[in-house]
């Protein structure tokens, strides 16, 4: 412990000569005192707050409580309650903690990201312009504790220097009225612009950002859809980028798609090529995951028009099919064209025609996936995979318990908010967390490392299979689809590891040091890289 003070040891102990300090405070556990304090809090905005200026006050303490702590803490500084904190934020406001780029801002943008305190030094940016924040829709300026949630995962999933994260959130205005009329919001008061003025900006800022952070990976978040596909395709070539929603919930889920495929196949021998899977939610997470899939299947042997077949797409009309006029671009590559009977709008009428293996939800419909729908799952199958996969939890398709007691525990689960175990006639079972939480910090990870130009679709890809293959036998035999979460820093490790390769496949390796070492020293390396936080430095005052 380095101290700027003498200190006086005593049995062992160590006394400060301070008065400002408790005698024995240094002697006490700070972690088990911040735990006491953070579960003295009734609301989960309240320990929010608190492990918000537990952040403020010791990064160290903050970060070693984290670690140490994953399954409770994780689900406070990100989904689900991170929604209220978003959804209030304008409220529980304390400091600046992210850098705000106003549509107000353009033709100034570099200007504004030359404040950011760590400069060069900036590794990972989350962007959001908080236009659909996880099922929430529009909150506006108040979505940068999304981007701040997914950073301290990098920081405690992935070991990237916290000095390294660049939260952000664009602020372009709202559409949603109440926050426009709230004195208290934080955000310019204005709509949204239309898209010739959006894209200007986002020209700007994409420009500004490669000039100011030149080794920096941006993370686009939590864009509504049109927009979310529209900057991917605009900027994933040019810069170092990628969507976190449409790449990483892709990766995310055909990881655990294929775990829950090889469970269901050793009950009833369906193999891969004979699964239908139904997406109920078209956005950019459904139709982000039906193409990782179909990608997927292709590397499989099958051709793209039988991969495509093995999908088929809901959104708020039914059924997508060809012929529905007016539909979206994204919906256009999936929709059915050997379908040509009347709409099809009911879940259970869409079920029963298309006797899909594996079921998706992806719509932010609280409990679209009712009873009835999940015994018919269970009726048509012996393993039916059931993926409520819309957060925060406020906005899950069906609960754990729920879908464990209609299934009679056949089911095969993942949701993207967490749930408990749940006990069903004597057993426990244990559900996944189908979250792209898994799969962004190593992805993160491995691009900083080997300085990919670009976010190829291999590195997201081979990231996939990467966590689709990380399950130990303990977990393979509890019939986890996803890892246990407390092993995600050696997890995130592997995963940058498949990242690295893929890059240097594809040739975008600008570090290109990485490839003459082998996967063992490149791993051990990796791990060495990972920042850990060291609590015992954050006295050096006293
Ligand atoms: N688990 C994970 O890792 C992730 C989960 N998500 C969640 O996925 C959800 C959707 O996100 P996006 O695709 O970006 O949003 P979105 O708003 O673009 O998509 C929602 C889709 O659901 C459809 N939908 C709405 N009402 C419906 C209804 N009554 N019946 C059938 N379909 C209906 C819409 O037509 C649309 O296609 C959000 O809750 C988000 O939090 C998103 C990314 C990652
Ligand atoms: C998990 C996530 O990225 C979302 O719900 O938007
Ligand atoms: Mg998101």
């Amino acid at each position: 412990m380095s101290l700027g003070l003498p200190l006086v040891a005593t049995n062992g102990h160590v006394v400060p000569l301070t008065t400002r300090i408790p005698p024995y405070f240094l002697n006490t556990d700070h972690r088990q005192r911040c735990l006491a304090q953070l579960r003295s809090k009734h609301t989960g905005l309240e320990k929010y707050i608190y492990l918000n200026g537990l952040k403020e006050r010791d990064p160290n303490l903050f970060y070693e409580v984290l670690l140490g702590n994953m399954l409770e803490i994780i689900p406070i500084l990100y989904t689900p309650t991170v929604g209220d904190a978003c959804s209030n934020y304008s409220h529980i406001w304390r400091r600046p903690e992210g850098l705000y780029v106003s549509i107000e801002h353009k033709g100034h943008i570099r200007q504004v990201l030359h404040t950011w305190p760590t400069g060069l030094a900036s590794r990972i940016a989350v962007v959001t312009d908080g236009s659909r924040i996880l099922g929430l829709g529009d909150l506006g300026a108040n979505g940068l504790p999304i981007s701040i949630g997914k950073l301290d995962l990098y920081i405690a999933g992935a070991g990237i220097k916290p000095t390294s994260a660049v939260p952000i959130c664009l602020d372009l205005g709202t559409n949603t009225e109440k926050f426009l009329e709230d004195p208290l919001y934080i955000g310019v008061r204005r709509k949204r612009p239309a898209t010739a003025e959006m894209d200007e900006f986002m020209k700007e800022f994409m420009e500004a950002m490669k000039e100011t952070f030149p080794q920096l990976l941006v993370q686009f978040e939590d864009f509504s859809t049109d927009n979310a596909f529209r900057y991917l395709e605009m900027f994933k070539t040019q810069y170092r980028c990628f969507n976190d929603d449409i790449q990483g919930t892709g990766s995310v889920v055909l990881s655990g798609f294929l775990n829950s495929a090889r469970l269901a196949s050793s009950a009833t021998g369906t193999p891969l090529s004979e699964q239908r899977i139904l997406f109920f939610g078209a956005g950019s997470a459904g139709i982000g995951v039906a193409k990782q899939l179909t990608s997927f299947f292709t590397l499989q042997g099958m051709s793209e028009d039988e991969a495509r077949k093995r999908i088929y797409t809901v959104d708020s009309k039914g059924l997508i099919t060809a012929d529905r006029k007016g539909l979206q671009e994204h919906k256009i590559y999936f929709a059915r064209t050997d379908y040509d009977g009347p709409a099809l709008t009911s879940l259970i009428d869409i079920i029963q025609y298309v006797k899909p293996t594996a079921l998706l939800g992806l719509s932010t419909i609280r409990n679209a996936f009712t009873e009835d729908v999940v015994r018919l799952m269970a009726s048509l199958n012996a393993r039916p995979i059931i993926f409520p996969l819309s957060n925060p939890v406020s906005l899950c398709e069906v609960d754990y318990s729920d879908a464990i007691k209609w299934t009679n525990g056949t089911v095969i689960f993942a949701s993207g908010s967490p749930y408990k175990a749940v006990k069903f006639e004597g057993k426990v079972y244990e559900p996944g967390q189908g979250n792209n939480m898994y799969i962004f910090p190593g992805i993160g990870l491995g691009t900083i490392l080997s300085e990919a130009r670009h976010v190829t679709d291999a590195m997201v890809e081979q990231a996939s299979i990467a966590l689709a293959g990380s399950l130990t036998d303990e977990e393979e035999s509890s019939e986890l689809v996803y890892p246990r979460l407390a092993r995600i820093r050696d997890i995130s490790a592997n995963i940058a590891l498949a990242v690295i390769r893929a890059a240097q496949t594809d040739n975008v390796d600008e570090n290109v040091l990485f490839r003459n070492l082998t996967d063992e020293a490149l791993l051990d390396y990796i791990k060495a890289k990972q920042w850990q936080p060291c609590s015992a430095h954050s006295y050096p005052h006293l």
